[in-house]
């Protein structure tokens, strides 16, 4: 089970999910109560052993834009949130860093893993960040194969449920292991990291 720890702020944050064992970090990069600046992050990124995945976090800028903010934070993977379009996952192929596409399931959501010529798919509620659940049963056939993260409202006392239902390949968490809104509790965070594991494990 993947574990990928989104929206971290400080090194504390950054310092207690490695310790916790997540697989990837998050820093958002575009509007939002959790941005960083691209400094920032990268100075925060530094702190994070080799074997864990750093991540930029954008949403609705333009491709262009998504990979200067990325290369200046210095992260291993961008994650683009929004309606990006084949062409900007071509555009983006190449650069210095993997790509995720994050998307919410729809009607005309193309939920094959690598569709886009991503490296990871991550499904979200339809508001990044929210917080919110979203209809894991809307899943069905639908359900994709291979390296997809399940994201949405998942906190510590749902994601093993979640995990049972979806059988993902890996998690991903903000508003759920926050204290108040972007402020990250580090107790949750160790929690879940933990309870996502063994949930896989069941
Ligand atoms: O966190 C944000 O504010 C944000 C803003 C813009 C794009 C993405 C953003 N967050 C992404 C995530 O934190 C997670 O990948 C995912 O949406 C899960 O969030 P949550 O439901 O809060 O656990």
């Amino acid at each position: 089970m993947f574990v990928k720890v989104c929206g971290v702020r400080t090194e504390g944050d950054v310092a207690t999910a490695v310790d916790a064992g997540a697989d990837a970090i998050g820093f958002v990069l575009t509007d939002s109560v959790r941005r960083v600046e691209p400094g920032e992050a990268r100075l925060l990124a530094a702190a994070v052993p080799p074997e864990v995945l750093t991540v930029g976090v954008v949403s609705g800028i333009p491709a262009a834009e998504a990979a200067r903010l990325a290369l200046a934070a210095g992260v291993a993977a961008l994650q683009l949130h929004g309606d990006y379009p084949r062409s900007a996952f071509e555009e983006l192929a190449g650069l210095p860093f993997r790509l995720i596409r994050a998307t919410t399931l729809g009607a005309d959501t193309d939920v094959r893993v690598g569709a886009y010529g991503e490296e990871l798919l991550l499904l979200d509620s339809p508001v990044a960040g929210s917080g919110e659940r979203w209809d894991l049963s809307l899943l069905g056939a639908a359900r994709p194969q291979g390296r997809w993260l399940l994201a949405g409202g998942l906190r510590p006392d749902n994601v093993a449920e979640a995990v049972t239902a979806a059988r993902p390949w890996g998690v991903d968490v903000s508003s759920g292991v926050e204290s108040t809104r972007g402020v990250k509790d580090h107790g949750l965070i160790r929690l879940f990291v933990a309870t996502a594991r063994s949930a896989a494990e069941q």
